[in-house]
């Protein structure tokens, strides 16, 4: 894949001066940011606009999961802020997601529309205790199927899914993958991880990271050593 900048560091912070203080360390040329749910809920739109005129694209990984007419007008909103990337669940089902790609297609440069398929914190045991039986990679491949069919640039999920998933379905289709994990650093809540350059080399498109950079006592050496990791895949 010939974009490299392939990581995208996830900003879970709970307040704006940590946040702006790992971003004024990183560039923009080298990476991209996602605005999750806890630092926009705590800053809002201002805050994504604020990091798109330091020059980052914004994934904002809302994760919009409602009736089909809500979720694409939250697409259309998050699309108006000038986000490079935006999230539905694809659980929402075929109807919703249809209808958040007609309405991003209707504007200009739309940004990009992922599914969200099986959050990465969760196991066959995790989905069955939600009535859903079967192993995570099925549900991938089905919600992922789904995704493709309503017209979805790709989708999240864990970097053990890339190689069944691109089997089927082919290079094209966006893979972005949280659930990844340095060799050594702690899993936390999820369940289903590999390292960023087993991510890349299975052929995930991006990387969601988070904690093993926010959390490191050197976040830009961590961040730093990551991107290097993948410079040899
Ligand atoms: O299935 C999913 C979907 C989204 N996420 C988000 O990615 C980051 C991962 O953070 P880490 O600290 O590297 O675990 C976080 O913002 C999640 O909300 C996910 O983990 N899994």
């Amino acid at each position: 894949m010939s974009d490299s900048k392939r990581i995208i560091v996830a900003l879970d912070y709970a307040a704006e001066a940590p946040a702006l203080a790992l971003v004024d360390q990183l560039d923009p040329g080298r990476c991209r940011l996602k605005v999750g749910k806890e630092l926009f809920t705590r800053l809002g739109p201002s805050f994504v606009e604020r990091l798109q005129r330091r020059g980052f694209e914004v994934f904002l990984d809302l994760k919009f999961h409602d009736i089909p007419n809500t979720v694409a007008a939250a697409c259309a909103a998050a699309a108006d802020l000038g986000v490079w990337m935006v999230n539905v669940h694809a659980s929402g089902g075929p109807k919703m997601m249809a209808a958040a790609r007609e309405r991003l297609d209707r504007l200009g440069a739309p940004p990009l529309l992922i599914g969200v398929t099986v959050l990465t914190s969760l196991d066959r045991g995790d989905l069955a205790a939600v009535g859903c039986p079967g192993s995570p990679e099925e549900r991938v491949l089905a919600l992922a199927r789904l995704g493709r069919e309503a017209g979805l640039d790709g989708i999240v999920c864990s970097p053990l899914e890339v190689e069944p998933v691109q089997a089927e379905l082919g290079s094209a289709f966006l893979l972005v993958t949280p659930g990844v994990r340095p060799a050594g650093a702690a899993a936390g809540d999820q369940k289903r991880v590999m390292t960023p350059a087993q991510a890349v080399s299975a052929g995930a498109h991006y990387l969601v990271i988070g904690r093993p950079i926010t959390q490191a006592p050197d976040p830009m050496s961590a961040m730093l050593e990551i991107d290097q990791s993948l410079r040899s895949v």
